[in-house]
């Protein structure tokens, strides 16, 4: 593990890290997938080895899975858990309204249905991922394989009454090969541009009999968690309306590295 990172993971890192607040022993938690939600991992291990928290992780990728357990963390299923505490994943864009367009590491689905089985989600984010108006990183859907180019066929005609203003859908490959989700499912990605109405599109998509899930997670966002790469981290409760500024001296990397070092 280095001891300096990318300004990049450096937000990351620091957005991780402050989740980490959120965690408290005899919880359990909802792990996300990402390169995001891998530094909360990393942190949540850390917490695990050297100050005894006592978690169970239900995790939402076999990646993640992989990972947790290899940071020595406690992972159980969702339907052991039944409910969860908390879960703390990342985004591929969020809006004022703390909306999300997730699945860009193929993994929407789990996400979707472990977030909303949380008693709180909060996103974890570098600055990027902020938009006034979603849409602009494709909306990927998580369709079944059987009679996926018919589906493909119904999500297009769907699309030409919606407020957005691209209509292109593409299949995830995964080199020549089509990616295959953890479920056994094809990923279509929807290059919308900008999504009007968020809501229903939403609904529309999922009311088509091939599609699984949708990446467009509504109403199931409470808390953005967004570091800079100067070891700033901005925190927004929308269920209580509140904001706090957080800074991590990113200089010192003895405080706030050394913990990841090997
Ligand atoms: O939805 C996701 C995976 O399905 C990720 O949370 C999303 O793609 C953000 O990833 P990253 O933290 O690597 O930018």
């Amino acid at each position: 593990m280095p001891t300096e990172l990318s300004p990049i993971d450096t937000a990351k890192f620091v957005a991780a890290k402050q989740a980490c607040e959120y965690v408290e022993s005899g919880m359990k938690v909802g792990l996300g997938t990402g390169s995001t939600a891998a530094w909360l991992v990393q942190c949540l291990g850390e917490l695990v080895r050297d100050e005894g928290l006592k978690i169970q992780g239900v995790p939402t990728s076999s990646r993640t899975a992989k990972l947790a357990r290899d940071v020595g963390i406690d992972v159980i299923t969702l339907d052991e858990a039944k409910w969860l505490d908390v879960t703390i994943d990342g985004a591929d864009e969020y809006d004022s309204e703390l909306c999300l367009i997730k699945g860009g590491g193929g993994a929407h689905l789990q996400e979707k249905v472990v977030a909303t089985a949380s008693d709180r989600m909060i996103v974890i984010a570098d600055a990027s991922k902020k938009v006034d108006t979603l849409g602009a990183f494709p909306l990927p859907i998580e369709v079944l394989q059987f009679g996926a180019r018919t589906t493909e066929e119904l999500v297009v005609e769907t699309l030409r009454n919606m407020d957005v203003l691209g209509r292109d859908v593409s299949l995830r490959m995964a080199g020549d090969a089509p990616f295959i989700t953890d479920e056994g499912n094809f990923i279509f990605d929807l290059h919308l541009k900008r999504i009007g109405n968020p809501r229903q599109m939403s609904l529309a998509l999922n009311q088509i009999p091939g599609v699984v899930e949708n990446g467009l997670f509504i109403d199931i966002c409470d808390v953005v968690v967004v570091g800079h790469a100067s070891g700033q981290v901005d925190v927004r409760d929308i269920t209580n309306g509140t904001s706090e500024v957080i800074r991590f001296d990113v200089q010192d990397d003895e405080n706030i590295f050394a913990d990841l070092a090997d």
